[in-house]
């Protein structure tokens, strides 16, 4: 079985501090995301620019796309994206639109499943119509009241399904295992990583759980080693 794929979140608003964030955590995951916020409040111009800086990660926009599918869709996977989310709860032809233009583009569309009520009537409906990825994602504002994905990700992977899996919210090096046990394709870490003391550390040592890898955990890791 192929090793699972590590994804970072680039939740920040600041166009500058993304670029450095991304800089530094680069050679240990295999995605960047742009995140929702930060792909909302920068536009295409820092997709173009990470596009431009780090040819040998995936980039992933989070766009959460909720209508006009393959229109909104179409110029990130003009200007590089290798995958664009849309809204699990978005109309059928939404969700299409995005699969469609993936395909176009030989990108990759990920169906979101958060908010989404029935959600394994929804993962079956879009894994038919062609959908690559099924994201099983609890947000930040449900984190926040308590949420955890770890249900909803062994419903989506019990289904079976052969499409890739991919799980978000709140994940961290102690649960990445975990997740990839429970049948995720790809790890999605974000304030377990721009929250950690050395992100590059956090982030190789998220890499090392997820892929079943040593890792040394930096600098950071070896000083924690060693008063520890
Ligand atoms: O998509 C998101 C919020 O909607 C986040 O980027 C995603 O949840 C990953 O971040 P974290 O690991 O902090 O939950």
């Amino acid at each position: 079985m192929a090793k699972p794929l590590v994804q970072m979140a680039l939740d920040s608003l600041d166009f500058d501090q993304t670029v450095a964030l991304a800089t530094t955590v680069a050679p240990h995951v295999d995605i960047l995301e742009i995140g929702t916020p930060c792909i909302k409040y920068n536009g295409i111009k820092l997709l173009e620019t990470l596009r431009a800086k780090f040819p040998n990660n995936k980039i992933l926009v989070d766009l959460k796309t909720m209508d006009a599918g393959f229109y909104e869709a179409e110029p990130f996977y003009k200007a590089g994206a290798d995958i664009v989310t849309v809204l699990g709860t978005a109309d059928i032809g939404t969700i299409k639109g995005v699969i469609d233009v993936a395909n176009k583009y030989g990108k990759k569309a990920q169906v979101d499943l958060i908010n989404v009520t029935d959600k394994a009537a929804r993962t079956k409906e879009v894994a038919k119509l062609g959908a690559h990825i099924i994201g099983v994602h609890t947000g930040l504002d449900q984190q926040a009241a308590g949420q955890t994905p770890f249900a909803d990700l062994n419903l989506v992977s019990s289904l079976n399904l052969g499409v890739d899996i991919s799980v978000a919210g709140g994940v961290k090096a102690t649960t990445a295992k975990q997740v990839v046990d429970a049948g995720a394709t790809i790890v999605v870490a974000g304030a377990a990583i721009y929250g950690a003391a050395d992100p590059a550390a956090a982030a190789a040592e998220i890499s090392a759980a997820a892929k079943g890898t040593q890792s040394s955990g930096g600098l950071f890791g070896w000083l924690k080693k060693l008063f520890s």
